[in-house]
């Protein structure tokens, strides 16, 4: 599936942002949380954003509402997992939107539970999207930027890559390994003129965090957040999905020209404070 829904920009366009911004982007789980914040922010700034995820419905609604605001966007249903499908799609982000300087690997799941009780199928799956589907993706993007030798890629990792998570042990791994993958493709890169950098955020309200709260602990919160979430939180509070896309774009934009291979947590000092 590929919708094209382009318009020309009339706010928020790159001359308004300055000349921080040059190329497309593509952006994996655009459908999502966080990706879709993300792709808002570009889209705003004036960046042609491909919104790339496994689910189609989600994408055309997100992609009717950037375009309906004037951002240029288009829509590619694509699996991850499934690297005919990522260069097909990022084949077609390039076709239809121009030069691809900015990649977002934001897909991921979570399938939580303890290591003991794992199934192969939730392990074999979550490594596949969380750490295959950023090499994949990474793979198909930095083939483009090398010959031009330029580009920004940020990976959304987690701060459970950083801290020993109960009940997160496949995800963690995943998202370490998706962390580490990202710093090394920025070491082989960098002569090319290519960052590549790692957002970790925490606890950030999106369907995920529900999903792994339950019921019972969503109806003893306040708020929707329950109590569990803020404490160990030094800020009190979980993240928007907005500051998240706040760190993505300073690392994607040519505002950090001189960052590579960093992680960025975004967790409220989470992962420190505990
Ligand atoms: N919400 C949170 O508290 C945190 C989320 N993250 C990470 O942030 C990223 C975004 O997550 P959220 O927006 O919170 O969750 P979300 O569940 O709203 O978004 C994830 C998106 O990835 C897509 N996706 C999953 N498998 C895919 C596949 N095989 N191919 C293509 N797309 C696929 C889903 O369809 C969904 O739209 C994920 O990588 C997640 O692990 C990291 C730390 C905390
Ligand atoms: O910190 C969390 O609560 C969390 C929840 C879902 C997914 C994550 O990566 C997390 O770090």
């Amino acid at each position: 599936m590929s919708d094209t829904l382009t318009t020309t920009g009339t706010t928020g366009t790159a001359a308004a942002a300055g000349a921080e911004w040059s190329g497309s982007a593509v952006v994996t789980g655009a459908a999502g949380g966080i990706g879709a914040e993300i792709a808002r922010a570009l889209a705003a700034a004036g960046v042609p954003v491909a919104l790339l995820d496994r689910e189609p419905g989600a994408l055309r609604e997100l992609a009717s509402e950037l375009s309906a605001a004037g951002g240029t966007v288009l829509a590619v249903a694509a699996d991850v997992t499934d690297s005919a499908d990522v260069d097909a799609a990022v084949a077609k982000a390039e076709a239809e939107l121009g030069p691809v300087a900015y990649l977002v690997n934001g897909a991921g799941v979570l399938h939580s539970g303890p290591a003991e009780e794992f199934s192969d199928e939730d392990w074999d799956h979550t490594l596949a999207v969380n750490a295959g589907g950023v090499f994949r993706v990474s793979r198909a993007v930095a083939r483009l930027m090398v010959p031009r030798g330029r580009g920004s890629i940020v990976t959304i990792a987690s701060n459970a890559a950083l801290t020993p998570r109960t009940s997160m042990a496949a995800y963690a791994a995943s998202k370490a390994a998706s962390a580490m993958f990202t710093k090394c493709l920025g070491l082989e890169l960098g002569r090319h003129g290519i960052r590549c950098n790692v957002v970790a955020p925490g606890s950030t309200r999106t369907s995920m965090l529900t999903a792994l709260q339950g019921d019972a602990a969503v109806r003893a919160s306040v708020d929707g957040v329950p109590d569990a979430y803020r404490v160990g939180i030094p800020l009190g509070r979980i993240a928007e999905p907005a500051h998240i896309a706040d760190a993505v774009l300073f690392l994607l934009s040519d505002r950090s020209a001189h960052i590579t291979l960093q992680d960025l947590t975004v967790d409220g000092g989470a992962a420190l404070g505990v």
